[in-house]
């Protein structure tokens, strides 16, 4: 039986230190980088559920959901988003939980609720530059990325790269590489992945904060 509290999902019994870091980041730079927050087991199983047969991937698409499209000159992955039914996305969601509650204590952010889907990227796929969220537009304010390759190699490509507000200038290179988790804000950094050599997987999620009002419910994602 799964035991919720069990911290075993991080590498370490006290994530504190690995949660001070991003958060330092966030605040000094809008973005940070961990590279062993999770377990070896932990990205190992999150890793096998893209070859289990009960994850649906579909071709990602842009837009809302009302006006989704799928746009391969634009983005190439295939998404299966996470929704706890499996053991491996309950272990990663409730650390995502904990992140959640780490980082509004540290930084008062409200971050309300989390949504993430794992993402396959086949060989030769890229997602061009775009912004998670627009000003004002979306309730995402926070954008995660969990790699899951293990030995990436920079001849690989498929790196993510990290743009300045105004995107025009580079601000990050950042490896594919197991274990790396990447957060920054979601409004602030335009991003791209470049286009992979080698079969990419990651999982991706965004931490929201709650804009409904009585006038407006948000529809989802
Ligand atoms: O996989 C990555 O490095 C980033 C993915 C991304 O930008 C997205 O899914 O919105
Ligand atoms: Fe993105």
């Amino acid at each position: 039986m799964l035991d919720l509290a069990d911290p075993n999902h991080f590498a370490t019994d006290s994530p504190d230190a690995a949660f001070d870091v991003l958060a330092d980041a966030l605040v000094e730079r809008g973005y940070g980088i961990v590279n062993n927050l999770f377990s070896r087991a932990t990205i190992a199983s999150l890793r096998a559920e893209f070859d289990h047969p009960e994850c649906h991937f579909k071709t990602a698409g842009i837009g809302r959901a009302e006006d989704h499209t799928v746009a391969l000159d634009i983005r190439g992955d295939r998404i299966c988003w996470l929704d706890g039914g499996s053991e491996a996305s309950t272990v990663f969601l409730s650390a995502m939980e904990q992140l959640r509650e780490a980082i509004n204590r540290r930084l008062f952010m409200g971050l309300f609720d989390y949504e993430s889907h794992l993402a396959y990227y086949p060989v030769g796929t890229f997602y061009k530059k775009h912004v998670d969220a627009f000003k004002g537009r979306s309730n995402r304010v926070l954008s995660t990325v969990l790699y899951l390759n293990p030995s990436w190699a920079k001849e690989d490509g498929g790196e993510l790269v990290l743009y300045n507000e105004a995107g025009d200038q580079v601000v990050e290179h950042i490896c594919p590489e197991a274990g790396r988790l990447v957060v920054f804000l979601s409004e602030r950094f335009p991003h791209e992945v470049l286009p992979a050599r080698r079969e990419r997987y990651s999982v991706a999620g965004w931490y929201r904060i709650n804009t409904n009002t009585l006038e407006r419910v948000d529809p989802p994602a």
